[in-house]
């Protein structure tokens, strides 16, 4: 299973249209060589642009989420297209969306922890309602966004509901860079599962972006991650070491509560 993460540069100077454009390029690049391409958190807007979520917002048959429904079709690729700003029934999600080889909607997860620490977030947006695993090729996966991963719980209802995989979607600061690599270790050993995370790059409205997008194993070791410049993320894994890990260590298995 070849992963590769596109850790995307975010700046103030190009519009929604444009990186949308820049990005849907970049996936076709990583579609050369890869099984499952992810993109990060609020992208196309820009996660820390709050003033345009509203009139940037749209609806999840809308003309983002068919662009890469029509790109994984045509490189016959799984694509996590991160997520977008969702308006649905006049509230406002953030809501990432993932597509099958055939560019069918495989997943949805709207983002349960609203982040309102210098963020608007918690403001304009309503929450999701928390975890959601999906069936695939490769075993099944959980979605969840940035500062969700600070909240154990709900990795561990992943894993109750099977989730074998963690795919993350992230705008995580470079303030707070060693939370983020940390909870991206922690997440994946302590539930045994692969997880892999897209972080953006660049600074945006006066925010600098932390990078370091990951690709970690279910015994916690790091086999791909990057630094804080734009790149492709690219590991290649075997989805059955999860299966393998558990049963040689089986710490799931040894739960009390
Ligand atoms: N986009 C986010 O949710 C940022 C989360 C964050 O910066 C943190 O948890 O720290």
């Amino acid at each position: 299973m070849k992963i590769a993460s596109i850790q995307l540069e975010i700046n103030d100077q190009e519009s929604k249209e444009e990186r949308i454009q820049r990005a849907a390029a970049l996936v076709d690049q990583a579609a050369a060589d890869a099984d499952l391409i992810l993109l990060p958190e609020i992208w196309a807007t820009g996660y820390f642009s709050f003033d345009n979520y509203v009139k940037e917002a749209e609806p999840l048959d809308g003309s983002f989420v068919q662009l890469f429904a029509d790109k994984a079709k045509q490189h016959a690729v799984w694509i996590f297209a991160g997520s977008f700003v969702e308006v649905k029934d006049s509230s406002y999600y953030n809501t990432s969306v993932m597509f099958d080889r055939q560019g069918k909607l495989a997943g949805t997860y709207q983002k349960t922890h609203l982040f309102r620490y210098g963020s608007k977030e918690g403001e304009i947006l309503t929450r999701g309602e928390g975890a959601k695993v999906f069936e695939t090729e490769f075993g099944k996966i959980g979605l969840t966004t940035c500062y969700d991963l600070r909240f154990p719980e709900l990795y561990r209802q992943q894993v109750d509901l099977g989730a074998e995989f963690f795919l993350i979607t992230s705008a995580w600061p470079h303030q707070r860079l060693e939370h983020w690599k940390m909870f991206n270790t922690a997440r994946a050993l302590e539930n045994q599962c692969f997880l892999i995370s897209c972080n953006c790059v660049g600074t945006t409205r006066g925010v600098l972006l932390g990078g370091h997008s990951s690709v970690i194993d279910p015994w916690g070791t790091v086999l791909a991650s990057s630094g804080e410049r734009e790149t492709i993320v690219k590991a290649e894994i075997d989805p059955t070491e999860v299966q393998r890990i558990r049963e040689v260590f089986p710490s799931l298995k040894h739960r009390v509560l």
